[in-house]
């Protein structure tokens, strides 16, 4: 299988905290992989890291065969809009900006030009197809919230990096799963909750800045009998 994104002996130490600890990890192209474990774990430092939005402070990251802790700043950067969707906690769409306007904006800002038949594919599976015109107060919070997975998407990225992206109605899971399942796309999203965790394909579990296998991980409160389906 295709290692998606690579995550050799990485370490981050924020201040004084060691946010990630030496962690090793491969993330498999074309599947849905949910980071699971609780607050201050180290889940969105991973993230950060792996998507090339932050640097660590040792180890290497190679995403889609590119060495990204290799890539001087501006470069980074560069990869990172054509290359990398994010999707975070807060949707971050630009209120004054139509929906359809939202979901270009990273395209335009990347001076590449959007394929519109992929973005009517993306918003028809989002349901926003007839909600293109509207500004994103005229969406329920779980409809901005789709809109804001549509638009880590838009241009066909190497992996979409999703921290925390699920609201409580679970339709963002069932996109993302669907994207990936349907449209061959890769995910790796952040969660505390292992049900959302559970519509993932893999799992990495984390425990105070390290992956853990959960086998040997009582403390990650996964029962005996669910087991099976984490790793
Ligand atoms: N910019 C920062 N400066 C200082 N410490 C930080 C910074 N970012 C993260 N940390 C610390 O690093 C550790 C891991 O944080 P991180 O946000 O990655 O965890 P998390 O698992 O995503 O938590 P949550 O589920 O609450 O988002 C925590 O102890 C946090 O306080």
């Amino acid at each position: 299988m295709t290692g998606a994104v690579t995550l050799e002996h990485v370490t981050k130490i924020h201040g004084g905290t060691v946010a990630l600890d030496d962690v090793s990890a491969t993330v498999p192209a074309g599947r849905f992989t949910a980071v699971l474990g609780p607050a201050g774990s180290g889940k969105s430092t991973l993230l950060h890291c792996a998507s090339g939005l932050d640097l660590p402070t040792s180890g290497d990251v190679t995403v889609a065969g590119v060495h990204v802790t290799a890539l001087g700043e501006s470069e980074r950067d560069q990869w990172r809009r054509a290359h990398v969707g994010l999707v975070f906690p807060s949707h971050n769409l630009l209120p004054s900006l139509t929906i359809e306007q939202n979901l270009t904006l990273p395209l335009r800002l990347a001076l590449v030009r959007p394929d519109r038949s992929w973005l009517r594919e993306l918003a028809g599976r989002a349901g926003l197809a007839d909600r293109l015109h509207d500004r994103p107060a005229e969406l329920p919070e779980d409809g901005q919230r789709l809109a804001a997975v549509v638009r880590a998407f838009a241009a066909r990225p190497a992996v979409v990096f999703a921290d925390e992206p699920a609201g409580p109605s679970g339709r963002v899971l069932d996109l993302l799963r669907e994207l990936v399942e349907d449209l061959g796309q890769t995910v790796v999203m952040t969660t505390r909750d292992r049900a959302a965790a559970a519509r993932a394909h893999d799992v990495l579990l984390m425990e105070r800045g390290r992956v853990v296998d959960p086998l040997s991980a009582p403390g990650a409160g996964i029962p005996a009998h669910e087991r099976h389906r984490w790793g």
